[in-house]
């Protein structure tokens, strides 16, 4: 990856190169720390070793066991975004479905619809607790049964080394992959949890992999010798001086999923002690049309976040004789698309208001590989200059306690914050 922070720098926020080289020194140290973490495999810090540490074997064996016309993916968060960011963005024979959300007309549409029979379900579940999963996954087993269809031929478990999944699978003899340890949800696209729906779907699962390799080996103590650190450091920097939000904006429709792994990411890693960068989800050049108005003359409170692939496959513009048309004709799409890119890079610039712009070269497996463990690298980075526990989410733990107390699963003080609402109503 390829990441030019010269927009972020003398715009309205005014972080200069000499404040930037204050935070490079800070920068030596949070790498030592994340050094010695992933030398210890460290809770958190043990993702960033996974180019290395993840076995693609078992993964590619257990996929090969399949050639289904669908997959579902039942999961949620991490579980489910690191995977739909990959298989999205790829040309893939396979149909792949995510079924995070238990929105109950989607979940029960969905297996009316799909034929269950050509279809892998991959349930994924880190701790094997979470209720969206376990609820989906049980409305899946039975749509099998009543398609006549056997789940246990069907199902793979993706989870961690004990829980409730790993019982099923071991009861079931179900193929079952492991959530490697150490390794949080949003932190877990390069390992299993991201890689079998690639694998399933005939993706190269060792050039993701090596994608992230190529990141890891650029993590130094600079900023400036690390993409993954410069975006870091820099996004560090702008949410001191006043950048609230961090609008991911890519300009590849294969890429609009991996602006919402992003979210996840950042905001449950950052989102501390008062604390974070709110991530917004934008696509280029779509929302030029929508939302760049705002971020161009709103608060200046963002950083905006620009990426793009250096190559891709393009559709010639077909020449044309209306008037004031005829610029495009010989053109191509491609080329009307970084032409907008470069546009909004510049109209963002010229207001003051900060930009990044980030490159892979393709997006295919390398690219995305690179994005997504460079994306992590400036999380953990992020987070170690933020003085935050980037690991950890106890705001979102919260919740699934009120939910799970509501629904009669355990006495939980939070669902007693729930009966306890406070009501101004107008009808
Ligand atoms: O993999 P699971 O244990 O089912 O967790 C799925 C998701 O649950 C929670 O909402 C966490 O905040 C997420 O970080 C996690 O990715």
């Amino acid at each position: 990856m390829h990441a030019d922070i010269g927009n972020a720098l003398d715009g309205a926020l005014g972080l200069d190169r000499a404040a930037l080289d204050d935070v490079d020194d800070r920068v030596a140290s949070a790498h030592e720390r994340v050094e010695r973490g992933r030398a210890d495999g460290a809770h958190g810090y043990a993702a960033l070793n996974l180019p290395e540490t993840c076995d693609p074997d078992p993964v590619e064996r257990v996929a090969a066991g399949f050639d289904p016309e669908s997959l579902f993916t039942v999961g949620i968060g991490g579980s489910a975004l690191g995977a739909a960011t990959i298989t999205d963005a790829l040309d893939s024979p396979v149909d792949a479905y995510y079924l995070d959300n238990v929105d109950p007309e989607w979940v029960s549409a969905l297996c009316d619809r799909v034929d269950l029979s050509e279809t892998v379900v991959n349930v994924v579940s880190r701790s094997g607790t979470t209720a969206e999963t376990l609820s989906n996954f049980l409305v899946v087993r039975e749509a099998m049964d009543d398609a006549g269809v056997d789940w246990t031929e069907r199902t793979v478990v993706t989870t961690g080394a004990e829980g409730n999944l790993r019982s099923l699978a071991d009861r079931h003899d179900l193929p079952a992959l492991d959530v490697p340890d150490g390794v949080p949800g949003r932190f877990s696209a390069l390992s299993p949890v991201g890689l079998f729906a690639a694998a399933v779907s005939g993706h190269d699962i060792e050039a993701l992999l090596a994608g992230g390799a190529a990141e890891a080996e650029k993590l130094s103590g600079s900023l400036y010798d690390s993409p993954a650190y410069a975006y870091g450091a820099t996004s560090y920097a702008l949410a001191e001086r006043g950048a609230a939000v961090d609008a991911m904006m890519p300009y590849a429709e294969s890429l609009e999923r991996f602006a919402e792994w992003f979210a996840q990411l950042w905001a449950e890693s950052l989102g501390k002690d008062g604390r974070g960068q709110t991530p917004a989800r934008a696509l280029g050049a779509t929302d030029q049309h929508s939302q760049l108005q705002l971020y161009r003359a709103g608060p200046a409170d963002k950083l905006v976040t620009l990426v793009r692939p250096t190559e891709r496959s393009d559709t010639p513009i077909p020449e044309t004789d209306l008037e004031g048309l005829s610029y495009l004709g010989g053109s191509s799409l491609g080329e009307l698309l970084d032409a907008e890119f470069r546009a909004t890079e510049a109209s963002l610039a010229a207001a003051g208001r900060e930009n990044v712009r980030l490159e892979v070269d393709r997006v295919d497996e390398r690219g995305l590989g690179e994005l997504l463990y460079a994306m992590e690298a400036a999380c953990v980075l992020y987070g170690e200059l933020a003085d935050v526990s980037t690991f950890t989410q106890p705001a979102v733990e919260w919740g699934k306690k009120a939910a799970r107390g509501l629904l009669g699963g355990g006495e939980f003080a939070e669902a007693d914050a729930v009966r306890d609402k406070r009501r101004l109503e107008i009808d």
